[in-house]
């Protein structure tokens, strides 16, 4: 996913990282809805399932197979890379056969990558959730046949669909969670001062208040909400918007609200607060006393 901050005239406003969060709603909403057309086909998730893996060799599920695969095929960067907006899932990748390109050094050297969480709530809160509409209606047409297994119940067999999918609504998320280090480094540069003692006395509470704008989320939650109401809509064949009460619209807004509201925020804001932790990381007292007299 080729950074679009290179070419912006000033890639630290907060106002133009806000427009590419935005943005990112929109990707995520209709990644999300692209997996809702399939089952939740738990067995993608658990390792050791898929015996055909162990041969090549690989030790993890399906879907860290796909992920793996996806991140060798694009050559994703590795930690220190200077691509700063995506992330790998995969530790230990291959160096890419072609060499990433140079970018401006616009975020300071850092760590933070908080993939494995992305992961994890994804796979333990989000699929079953908005793939449950599929799932039921999978299990009573089998069922209807007189299959009745439950393990089946909720497998359409479209391992492949679905993981792809997942692999694109895991990146987006991680596009959007990590993007959190450039609200932190626009937020610091506009008041050095103001972070650096409690970067210092690694103080995360105080930092997470700083960065925090309660306005700023809600009205996210409510704009979010909107859109995920909208793109669900559904439509008769002249083109009539279906009312909601004869349709459950092409996935449940709830989750898509949720999703935000209980991980994606409070994770972007963990990313945030991470990476002021690591602002100074290397800085004599000197160059920090610099800093904190400085104005961007
Ligand atoms: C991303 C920002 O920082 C925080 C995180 C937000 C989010 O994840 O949507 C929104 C506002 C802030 O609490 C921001 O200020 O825009």
């Amino acid at each position: 996913m080729q950074a679009n901050y290179t070419l912006a005239k000033d890639p630290l406003s907060l106002e133009r990282i806000r427009s590419i969060l935005n943005r990112l709603e929109d990707t995520i909403i209709f990644s999300l809805i692209e997996r809702a057309q399939f089952a939740h086909n738990p067995k993608i998730y658990e390792r050791g399932v898929f015996k055909e893996l162990e041969a090549l060799p690989f030790y993890g599920s399906w879907l860290e197979w796909f992920l793996k695969e996806t991140e060798i095929f694009h050559g994703a960067p590795r930690p220190g890379s200077p691509l700063p907006d995506e992330y790998p899932f995969t530790a230990g990748l291959p160096d890419p056969i072609i060499p990433p390109s140079e970018y401006p050094p616009i975020l300071y050297p850092n760590t933070v990558n908080v993939n494995a969480s992305i992961l994890s709530f994804y796979i333990r809160s989000i699929v079953p959730r908005i793939t449950t509409q599929a799932s039921l209606a999978l299990a009573s047409l089998k069922r209807s046949r007189g299959i009745n297994g439950d393990d089946e119940l909720e497998d359409d067999g479209n391992y492949g669909s679905a993981a792809t999918v997942d692999v694109e609504v895991l990146q987006a998320i991680s596009k959007r969670v990590h993007y959190g280090k450039f609200v932190s480094e626009s937020k610091f540069r506009q008041d050095p001062a103001v972070f650096i003692p409690h970067i210092q006395s690694g103080d995360s509470e105080r930092l997470a208040a700083l960065i925090t704008k309660p306005d700023v989320e809600h009205r996210l939650l409510i704009r979010l909400r909107k859109k995920a109401m909208l793109y669900a809509q559904d439509f008769a064949s002249d083109g009539e918007p279906l009312p909601n009460c004869t349709t459950k619209g092409k996935i449940d807004v709830d989750c898509v609200v949720d999703l935000y509201e209980s991980y994606i925020i409070p994770l972007t804001k963990e990313v945030e607060v991470e990476y002021l932790l690591q602002r100074l990381d290397g800085m004599s007292q000197e160059e920090i006393d610099k800093l904190a007299n400085q104005k961007y």
